[in-house]
């Protein structure tokens, strides 16, 4: 049998089904498309694809390229649709065969049924391979599955799950005769038309992408460092490599396997014991689980303004607030740190994700898809799944019960902030305001602001009054 083997959002060797599936080939062709048309705005003005993930996958590709090279093989790069590139090397190379993981977002799906049908006769095979439970490990048929985060958990914990992943083979199968003549140099970030990413001393985890930095980070956490034991309690922290996992940008790009993850922990757990902390992260990963198991089965409602919810009303107005909450300028301390951050790496806590996102639902009262799309475009760890149900489920038009979950910035300032050190770590224009006033200086003079160049809040929010300064 000779086969093309197509990477898409899988970039590992380890504990994959389609690599180990193209292992009996006698030719196999590793395959990666890069479609330019990511690097373009989309319906909510922002790009699929940003600096940073880009500069994170061509590491990833990189370095999946470098572990096929140590096997025997190579990993051939090329833009284009893939509806395209695909058949087409199917025919050049007279394969019999494509290999894939499959796909749970609708677009991604669609690319899929256009491959199959370009590719003729030719199949297109395609394993489950990126989430934790396949469709056959589940306690219910998928369509039945609790919608809300308890209840799913609560049914997926009723049995215990054991997970086995495959290792990385040794050695791959050699490449079809005259395909080393397609390979070519990764493009660069300015080829793409995406410049350089922003040098930032401040940046707090080192990430670098592929499959090595991930088995490192894994084995840090859990092993060497031990940083899971403390995960409960630090899982709110905003500053530092060590306050959560930072599992999330390899994982969204298959370069780690939820999986080999998983059983790591429990790994972990069967020496050093499980604690609330281990047990944590466990549940971290369900949520992953559970938005994956939503998307699935709701598809493209989850990226319409109403959500899954048909009859809500998320509110639909766009204007210059969406902007200056972009640029980190809304005059709200937290949040502008927050989308600075974002911006300037590529990454934000869990927490911030939480305050930034709820602040221009509730407060600014702007379309969620737009900043669920911003998102999209700026986090390294973009996943179809848990960007868009997180933000469904912060604006209220997930399938969770629950409508309102408005937050109070200012009293999530005080709480996870307390020193107000984050804030003075990405607004620099505000280090020179008193501490006590650094979460507030909104309460500073007209004249004090402009001094500063911080934009000024329209309204100070009535629920905000008890978390003002007693100075004020
Ligand atoms: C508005 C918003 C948008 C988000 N967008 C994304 C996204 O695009 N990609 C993404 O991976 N996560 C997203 N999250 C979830 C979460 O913030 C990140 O997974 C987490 O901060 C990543 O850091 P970590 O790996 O150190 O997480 P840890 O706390 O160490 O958790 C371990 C893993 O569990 C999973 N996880 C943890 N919390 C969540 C959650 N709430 N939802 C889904 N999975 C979770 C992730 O895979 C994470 O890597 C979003 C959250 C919010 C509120």
């Amino acid at each position: 049998m000779r086969a093309l083997l197509w990477f898409k959002h899988d970039l590992r060797l380890d504990d994959h089904p389609a690599v180990q599936a193209g292992l009996s080939a006698a030719r196999l062709l590793p395959v990666f498309v890069l479609d330019p048309a990511q690097l373009q705005e989309g319906e909510f003005g922002s790009r699929r694809l940003g600096v940073h993930r880009a500069r994170f996958l061509l590491e990833s590709l990189a370095a999946l390229d470098g572990a096929l090279r140590q096997r025997n093989s190579h990993l051939l790069v090329l833009q284009g649709k893939a509806e395209q590139v695909i058949p087409q090397l199917v025919a050049q190379f007279e394969l019999q065969q494509v290999l894939t993981l499959e796909e749970i977002a609708p677009d991604e799906r669609a690319q899929l049924a256009r491959v199959q049908s370009n590719l003729g006769d030719v199949p297109l095979q395609q394993a489950a391979g990126n989430g934790l439970l396949r469709a056959e490990e589940l306690p219910c048929p998928s369509q039945q599955l609790p919608q809300v985060y308890s209840q799913f958990r609560s049914l997926i914990e009723e049995r215990v799950h054991v997970f086995q992943p495959t290792p990385p083979p040794q050695r791959l199968p050699p490449l079809p005769e005259g395909a080393q003549q397609l390979l070519q140099a990764l493009p660069t970030l300015s080829q793409l038309g995406l410049g350089e990413p922003l040098s930032v001393a401040t940046s707090r985890f080192p990430f670098s992408g592929g499959e090595a930095a991930a088995q490192a980070r894994l084995r840090d956490y859990l092993w060497d460092g031990q940083g899971v034991r403390q995960h409960k309690d630090r899982r709110n922290g905003l500053i530092g490599s060590e306050y959560s996992s930072k599992f999330s940008p390899w994982l969204a790009n298959g370069s780690l396997s939820a999986r080999r993850a998983v059983a790591e922990l429990r790994r972990h757990e069967a020496q050093h014991g499980r604690n609330d902390s281990t047990y944590r992260l466990w549940l971290e990963l369900l949520w992953r689980e559970f938005f994956r198991w939503t998307l699935r089965r709701h598809g493209s409602a989850l990226f319409k303004a109403g959500g899954l919810k048909a009859t809500a009303r998320a509110p639909q107005q766009l204007d210059q607030r969406f902007d200056n909450w972009c640029q980190g300028r809304t005059g709200m301390p937290l949040v502008d740190a927050t989308m600075r951050e974002l911006a300037a790496t590529g990454f934000i806590s869990n927490r911030g994700r939480q305050v930034a996102a709820n602040y221009l639902v509730n407060d600014l009262q702007q379309d969620w898809r737009f900043g669920a799309a911003w998102f999209e475009e700026h986090l390294i760890d973009y996943d179809p799944a848990s960007n868009w149900g997180n933000w469904a489920y912060l604006a209220g038009v997930s399938s969770d019960p629950q409508r309102n979950r408005a937050f109070n910035a200012l009293r999530q300032a005080h709480a996870y902030d307390p020193d107000a050190t984050y804030v003075s770590l990405w607004l620099p224009e505000l280090r020179g305001v008193p501490q006590h006033l650094r979460h507030t200086p909104f309460l500073l003079s007209h004249l004090q602001l402009d001094a500063l160049n911080y934009p000024r809040l329209e309204q100070i929010p009535e629920t905000w009054r008890p978390y003002l300064p007693n100075a004020a």
